[in-house]
């Protein structure tokens, strides 16, 4: 009889009974190419899932499939092509650095796990990575989306995306996710460190920007706590800090469509801030763990571009959390917080009482 259902893997015998847990770090995706096919394939696949446009299908199958698939690629390739590394994308360059940074720090920590990276949209697969950790055994999944603050565009598609794949396994892992991390604390600390590294380095400028990808406002109204998280982050990040309520300002980016999105808008405020005086403007995204096109071809390009056109001397951009330690240390925590009781060797471990130690069993026959 054909099974509904994916074959199970083949896990050895003597494999113990849910194995070490997995955890899955997930990004958005990007083009496999700063070409225009590969961005095509990309922005197809993304941009059809209906929680990141909710238009109407009718409506928007044939924008998507028409104007955005044909102009769009060809128009930003270059935008892609002037942030590429020798690695591939950025977004997936430093993606794979943080996983790999994540797996060294849990092993320094003594906290078994193993480590894998996904992507919501395009490759690595996140329906591969999950199945590449049951074939090593892991019977217990976390998933920890790269996303710190929540937003049904892009952390519940992640949630959407796994309870889709499991939906199609026999013996599902049993699964945890990471919803937000906004006011977390070793992630402001972090933050708050990579600005100040920045101070130091090339002086204070004369305002900050925090930057966050932007979101249509329609959304926002009808109950996506984004803009409400990226306001805890930014207060958090300005307290650690020290800044006063004039020397910052929250901004969005990224604008996409013609619906009026969350504001103000990043680049209209860096050039009315040059209008208004302001010399040196440093720039933060914390919304973006990794760097990415719309941090760096964007922000650090684009809006410096638009800074020292309106008078202003520099807009300098203040990198991504990438696979700097502290921000690396701070999600071993993070993870390790969310492991609990699953993670052998953890400091939050709770041993089941499936597997007491030879030592426990005596103790408990006494
Ligand atoms: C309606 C469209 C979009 C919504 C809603 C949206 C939300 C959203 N996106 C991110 C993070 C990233 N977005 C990136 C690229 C990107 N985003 C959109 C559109 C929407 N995003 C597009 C069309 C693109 C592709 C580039 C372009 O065509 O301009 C990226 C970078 C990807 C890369 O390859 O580097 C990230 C990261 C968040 C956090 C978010 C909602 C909170
Ligand atoms: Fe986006
Ligand atoms: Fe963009």
């Amino acid at each position: 009889m054909r099974s509904r259902f994916l074959p199970e893997p083949e896990v050895p015998a003597h494999a113990p009974l849910r194995g070490v847990p997995g955890i899955v770090l997930v990004n958005l995706g990007t083009p496999s190419a700063p070409e225009p096919a590969a961005i095509r394939r990309f922005l197809r696949e993304f941009l059809s899932d209906p929680r990141v446009v909710e238009l109407p299908r009718w409506l928007w199958w044939p924008i998507l499939n028409g104007p955005v698939a044909w102009l769009r690629p060809r128009r930003i390739q270059h935008n892609y092509a002037s942030v590429w590394l020798p690695g591939g994308s950025p977004l997936l360059v430093h993606s794979l650095a943080q996983r790999d940074a994540l797996q060294a720090r849990l092993r320094e920590r003594g906290v078994a796990a193993e480590v894998v990276l996904a992507m919501r949209y395009g490759e690595p697969a996140l329906a591969g990575a999950i199945d590449g950790l049951r074939a090593r055994g892991c019977g217990r999944i976390l998933v920890l989306p790269l996303y710190p603050q929540y937003s049904a565009s892009t952390t519940a598609t992640v949630v959407d995306a796994v309870a889709a794949h499991l939906a199609r396994l026999r013996n599902q892992p049993e699964t945890r996710f990471v919803l937000r991390y906004s006011e977390d604390a070793g992630y402001i600390a972090a933050l708050a460190e990579s600005v100040r590294a920045h101070w130091r380095s090339q002086g204070r400028g004369g305002h900050l920007l925090m930057s966050y990808h932007g979101l249509p406002k329609a959304s926002v109204a009808l109950g996506d706590p984004y803009h409400a998280e990226c306001e805890a982050t930014s207060r958090h990040l300005a307290r650690a800090l020290g800044l006063a309520d004039d020397a910052w300002t929250m901004t969005f980016q990224s604008r996409f469509g013609a619906a009026e999105w969350l504001q103000p808008y990043t680049e209209p405020t860096a050039r009315a801030l040059a209008g208004q005086g302001v010399r040196t403007l440093d720039v933060v995204c914390p919304g973006f763990a990794a760097d990415c096109l719309e941090t760096l071809e964007e922000v650090a390009q684009g809006c410096a571009r638009t800074f020292r056109d309106a008078g202003g001397q520099a807009l300098r951009y203040i990198p991504a959390l990438n696979a700097e330690p502290a921000w690396i240390d701070a999600l071993a925590t993070l993870a390790e917080r969310n492991l609990l009781g699953w993670a052998p060797g953890s400091s939050h471990d709770v041993r089941t009482s499936h597997d007491p130690t030879p030592e426990e069993d005596r103790r408990e026959q006494d």
